[in-house]
């Protein structure tokens, strides 16, 4: 195991004091890392999983203390995401209802916005942007096959989607980039590249991301602002920062055994800070986790921001988009009238567009996209090709919400395998043509069955194993 940096330890020795400070680096010495996993109430089936379900973490729904692996039907099919149980704690203090539109600004690779999609259940939206490109590729794998209807994944600044959505949002979560004093524990290198000026300079970064946060929000907003730090500089200061340049007001949680409460004395000793939430390795929850849950003022306090005109509606203002004509409407019903739609999905003939053949029911109206960098916008149902349609993988993880009865059910843990790796399976089956496939109950792709008896694979060349 690494050393503590000097200047770590001498820091945390005075903001703790002897004793408690002591038992702070003993328990980032303990190798107790905790390992946690939710389990996706979106997907059919979602409680048919081969993990224990004996160790329930106390404040989260479906969510357990345990491991899996990423070769798992249950993930694969996003029936589970690992997440430290620590970690899960701010999605669960945005309490999103169905129907909020949503921001988790710094996404990837999607712990937080799974949970957030989970709780829309459908209705609303959620933003998930991620600024770096490789992580948001991973961010749009997850949210993938959460199989959510609703969310648009973008990757961009914070800056550039502030001139998009102006005071737009109900909520919006901020996981920000931090120190990771948290994760010294799981991940000792992290205690390499840690130094006093990388905490400021956090900060530094931190502030500037809220700054544009403030834009999006709606009057009255709430915001979720959370670290796995325990740098004061990125937690309460950061919080009391907020309360005082914009007004915001801090809202209290609730805290759960293992949980402490924020430290006034380390900022500006502002009672409130009490209402925020510190997990420390000790308290044994998980890893280490700061968060905070704020609210903003009404418009007359929050200030004005030059809204962007609104041009006017024309098909999709995405200058390529365009309605399905009958034709293509046909040759999608052909396809997609075997499977059970989730709601949201049923009057795809009203809702979709067609943009370079490629057919999607968009959750945020294009034109408002315009000039981000977006990666998914709601549902892509597949591609039209020459006189055929081809579903496409969001929509398998889509349908696996739903029971489904066009499903060839792998049998042998040999043909999972192997199907995952890309080939064609022999099968036994009476259904013909595209078919959900499925593994211990899971559906997590979509195959084609021909006369052959062959199971032709139709999982994406990117993911396969
Ligand atoms: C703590 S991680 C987010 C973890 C994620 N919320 C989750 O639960 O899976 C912080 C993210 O902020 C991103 N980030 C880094 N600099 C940023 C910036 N200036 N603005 C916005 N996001 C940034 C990082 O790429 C990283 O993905």
């Amino acid at each position: 195991m690494s050393q503590l940096p000097e200047e770590f330890v001498s820091k945390y020795q005075s903001l703790l004091g002897e004793k408690e400070s002591q038992i702070f680096f003993n328990a980032i010495k303990n190798d107790n890392t905790k390992k946690g996993f939710r389990l996706n109430s979106l997907k059919n089936n979602f409680q048919q999983v081969s993990y224990s379900l004996d160790k329930p973490i106390s404040f989260a729904d479906n969510a357990y203390y345990g491991i899996v692996s990423g070769r798992d039907i249950e993930w694969v099919s996003g029936t589970v995401y690992s997440q430290d149980p620590s970690a899960m704690y701010p999605a669960i203090i945005a309490d999103i209802q169905p129907g909020e539109r949503v921001l988790d600004l710094c996404a990837a690779p999607g712990g937080k916005s799974t949970a957030l999609a989970e709780k829309l259940a459908g209705e609303g939206i959620l933003v998930a942007n991620e600024i770096s490109s490789v992580r948001a590729k991973i961010l749009r794998e997850n949210l993938e096959r959460w199989g959510a209807t609703n969310v648009v994944i973008t990757n961009e600044s914070p800056e550039k989607l502030a001139t998009k959505f102006v005071n737009y949002f109900d909520k919006i979560v901020i996981d920000a980039p931090c120190s990771g004093e948290g994760m010294f524990r799981k991940d000792p290198d992290a205690m390499e590249y840690w130094s006093q000026d990388y905490v400021i300079k956090c900060q530094i970064r931190q502030k500037e991301i809220i700054s544009q946060a403030v834009k999006m929000i709606k009057p009255g907003g709430k915001l979720v602002y959370s670290t796995c730090t325990y740098a004061p500089e990125e937690d309460e200061q950061i919080v009391s920062w907020l309360v005082d340049k914009y007004n915001f007001r801090i809202l209290p949680v609730k805290h759960y055994q293992g949980m402490s409460s924020g430290r006034p004395e380390w900022a500006d000793n502002n009672e409130q800070l009490k209402e925020t939430i510190r997990l420390w390795f000790q308290d044994g929850v998980g890893e280490g986790q700061f968060a905070a849950l704020v609210q903003a003022p009404d418009t007359a306090e929050l200030g004005t921001f030059n809204k962007s005109k609104k041009k006017k509606r024309k098909n999709n203002s995405n200058t390529n988009a365009q309605r399905l004509d009958k034709k293509q409407q046909q040759l999608i019903d052909k396809v997609i009238d075997k499977f059970n739609l989730p709601t949201q999905l049923v009057d795809w003939p009203k809702l979709a567009f067609n943009s370079n053949n490629h057919v999607y029911l968009p959750v945020v109206e294009d034109s408002r996209l315009q000039g981000l960098h977006v990666l998914n916008n709601g549902v892509e149902l597949g591609i039209l090709k020459k006189n055929r349609f081809e579903p496409g993988h969001q929509l398998a993880e889509v349908l696996g919400q739903n029971h489904q009865k066009q499903v060839v059910e792998l049998q042998s843990e040999d043909s999972y395998q192997r199907f995952l790796h890309g080939e064609t399976i022999s099968i036994t089956t009476d259904l013909i043509g595209f078919v959900l496939v499925s593994y211990q109950g899971h559906i997590f792709s979509f195959g084609k069955v021909g006369g052959d008896k062959m199971l032709k694979n139709f999982y994406p060349k990117g993911l396969r194993k």
